[in-house]
């Protein structure tokens, strides 16, 4: 391979990871993966009765792991389609396969320099820093045999993102009686403590401002020529911990509850906190939420996740692009939506820490420790 042809686009690295959060894929499983999940944390027992709950009116199995093999294979096609030669590999933080085997794996097939997509979109503790702090205990233990690994920024505001949630709400609106016209479009996120969404904060946009960025961007775009009148709102699911720690508001739920009340008729639910369709989606807003809605009256319509569609996944291949370039030294503008830079591909020091204000020193990768 010539050093300007297709194949080396992606040089200097040679794999891909997909790193995940993982989830069970039976019965048994569902336990073990509960505990790894929850280790260290304080989530009351019966919040994980409730979960594990969740997970057994799907046969105890997650659908996150198929649609990750799923985005794992629209990757790697795309990847094809351009001619770019990078292998793409799988690894979760809570259940097999673990990061861990993934990388002695691709070490093994000569893997030395591997770039990171994490999939989770915004930056948080739990979705950014708990992730760096995974890849560096997984480095940790592989030692001397570890590859030298870096990790694709957060792409909430990638173009490719924002749009394929753009034209999944715009589909599901599609479907009310009247489309978009009058409806009110109930932008939805996982909630995390109101201390991780300060400490998120302290360096950049934080989690909540990152939403309010993607959903200003998306709704300026369905107004387009037509402009048709709608609201929006943000909105959380998924809310667990000590009942008496605060949790970033309103729960989907109460907040279709009071949208109702105002004489909200329909409602398309746009889960842009979440990639594709696993359990908080398939539980907290497939079942319980829509559940509500009809409760209250309202017309709801659940959006499609951005999955493998077509223009997320040229996003994240222009983002291996582009941080590939940038690692060999060449000029690579990010390209973003919305009114906030791209986040370094170094997260600065004390960024996306667990509690604002808390130093932890656990090791990070791509990142300060502080
Ligand atoms: C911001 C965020 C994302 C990012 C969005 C994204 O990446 O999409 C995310 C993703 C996920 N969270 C997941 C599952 C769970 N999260 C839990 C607990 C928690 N999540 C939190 C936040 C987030 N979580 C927080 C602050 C907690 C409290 C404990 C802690 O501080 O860590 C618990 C414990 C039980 C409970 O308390 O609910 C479970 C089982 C799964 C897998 C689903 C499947 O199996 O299909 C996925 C993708
Ligand atoms: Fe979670």
């Amino acid at each position: 391979m010539t050093e300007n042809s297709p194949a080396a686009l992606a040089a200097p690295y040679d794999a891909l990871l997909l790193c995940s959060f993982g989830g069970p894929n039976g019965p048994d499983d569902v336990l073990p993966f509960l505990r790894n999940v929850t280790v260290g944390k304080n989530i009351p027992e019966d919040r994980l009765v409730e979960v594990g709950e969740h997970y057994g009116h799907f046969g105890g199995k997650s659908p996150i792991n198929e649609q990750n093999l799923d985005l794992l294979q629209a990757l790697q096609a795309e990847l094809g389609r351009r001619g770019i030669e990078l292998p793409v590999v799988w690894g979760n933080r809570n259940w097999h396969p673990y990061t861990v085997d993934t990388l002695r794996d691709a070490v093994a097939f000569g893997a030395k320099r591997v770039l990171t997509i994490v999939t989770s979109a915004y930056a948080s503790y739990s979705g950014s820093r708990q992730y760096r702090e995974h890849l560096a205990a997984a480095v940790a233990e592989l030692g001397d045999a570890a590859p030298e690994i870096d990790i694709v920024r957060p792409f909430f505001n990638d173009p490719g993102f924002v749009m394929a949630n753009a034209d999944a709400i715009a589909e599901a609106a599609a479907q009310l009686d009247g489309g978009l016209a009058g409806a009110h479009i109930v932008y939805v996120t996982h909630s995390i403590p109101d201390t991780m969404q300060d400490a998120s904060a302290e360096t950049g946009p934080g989690y909540r401002e990152q939403h309010e960025d993607v959903l200003a961007t998306i709704n300026a775009f369905l107004t387009g020529d037509v402009a048709p009148t709608f609201e929006s709102s943000l909105a959380y699911c998924s809310r667990s911990g000590d009942p008496r720690t605060p949790w970033l508001e309103p729960d989907v739920n109460d907040h279709l509850e009071e949208l109702a009340k105002q004489g909200v008729r329909k409602v398309v639910i746009a889960p842009i906190g979440f990639i594709s369709d696993h359990m908080e989606v398939a539980f907290d807003l497939d079942t319980e939420a829509l559940e509500t809605a009809e409760e209250h009256g309202i017309q709801a319509v659940r959006a499609d996740t951005v999955g493998v569609r077509d223009k997320f996944v040229a996003g994240l291949v222009d983002l291996i692009v582009e941080r590939a370039a940038r690692e060999r030294g060449e000029e690579a503008t990010p390209v973003t939506v919305g009114e906030f830079p791209a986040l370094p591909d170094v997260a600065p020091p004390g960024s996306c820490r667990m509690r604002h204000g808390e130093v932890t020193g656990i090791p990070v990768l791509a990142g300060a420790e502080d």
